[in-house]
């Protein structure tokens, strides 16, 4: 297999001073934790700003962004190096397609990932969405049965097109918590996580605005409405989910080729009551 070839992170330099500077802590704040590379894997439906934000976070168009379904083949890892730190991105297609789970993409996303270890999950959806419905938990289904219900102690949810104005005057803290916390609702019912469990109460939801014409703040900085610095944000949930205590997901051939690794357990349940019962 060809070796990747890994890039200096030269896009950092591409922000304003003030990002620059934060995003430099942010990789020392890692690096003091022994933390010296990075992978994170970025999901989500079709269209709703997966490789954009890549390009934000990367700094430079390194994936092709298109109003339509790209025709780019995914998924792709993008790699960049900054002072002895690696940071792996990996996009990925959209998976929901004609109103069902694209199951072929879901297959190859995870046999892409054979021996990789996935730090952070990045699932990507639009702020500006009104609704979080069926479809949304079956995506979040189809990842948990894909990686296990662990793979959310490591997930970040990105809402793009943070520019949006709420309708109906709203505040738009307000709308951006109501519209958090009902995509939160569809992921843990399509997980199947109950409401009560530390899995998904503790998933941060984070603001993106992938556009060129995203507002800037007198330091240069990409704004949203609320005044907050998205990508120095973004950067920084990133690093708080990388350091959070819980284990990364490292897909090895037992999570490729075995069964829904949720169920791994269960197949003992007959054995276990089989030999407790000959113990009687
Ligand atoms: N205004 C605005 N437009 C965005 C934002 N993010 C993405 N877009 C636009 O939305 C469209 C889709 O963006 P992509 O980044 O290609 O989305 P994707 O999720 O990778 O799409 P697929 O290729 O279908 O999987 C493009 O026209 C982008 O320019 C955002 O934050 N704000």
């Amino acid at each position: 297999m060809a070796s990747q070839i890994i890039r200096e992170w030269a896009g950092i330099n591409a922000f304003a001073l003030a990002t620059q500077t934060k995003l430099l802590e942010l990789l020392g704040t890692l690096k003091q934790e022994n933390v010296n590379t990075l992978t994170i894997l970025v999901m989500g439906k079709g269209g709703v700003g997966k490789s954009s934000t890549v390009n934000s976070i990367i700094g430079e168009r390194v994936v092709s962004v298109s109003p339509f379904t790209s025709e780019a083949p995914r998924p792709v890892t993008v790699s960049r190096t900054r002072a002895g730190f690696t940071l792996n991105i990996i996009d990925t297609p959209g998976l929901i397609e004609g109103g069902y789970v694209n199951d072929i993409a879901l297959e190859l996303i995870k046999r892409s990932l054979l021996n990789k270890t996935i730090d952070v999950l990045l699932y990507v959806d639009r702020l500006d969405a009104h609704r979080a419905d069926d479809l949304d938990k079956l995506v979040a289904k189809s990842i948990t049965d894909t990686f296990g219900k662990e793979i959310w102690n490591k997930a970040l949810i990105a809402l793009t097109h943070a520019q949006f104005l709420p309708p109906d005057e709203l505040p738009y803290d307000e709308f951006f918590s109501k519209r958090s916390e009902a995509l939160l609702k569809v992921v843990r019912l399509g997980a199947r996580i109950r409401e009560d469990s530390s899995l998904t109460s503790s998933i941060p939801v984070v603001l993106v605005e992938n556009s060129g014409k995203c507002h800037k703040n007198e330091s240069d900085e990409k704004i949203l409405p609320n005044g907050t610095a998205w990508i120095p944000d973004l950067v920084q949930k990133i690093t708080e989910i990388a350091l959070n205590k819980q284990a990364s997901i490292y897909v090895d051939k037992k999570l490729i080729e075995g069964p829904n690794p949720n169920e791994r357990g269960k197949l003992w349940i007959p054995l276990i009551l089989c030999s407790n019962t000959s113990l009687l």
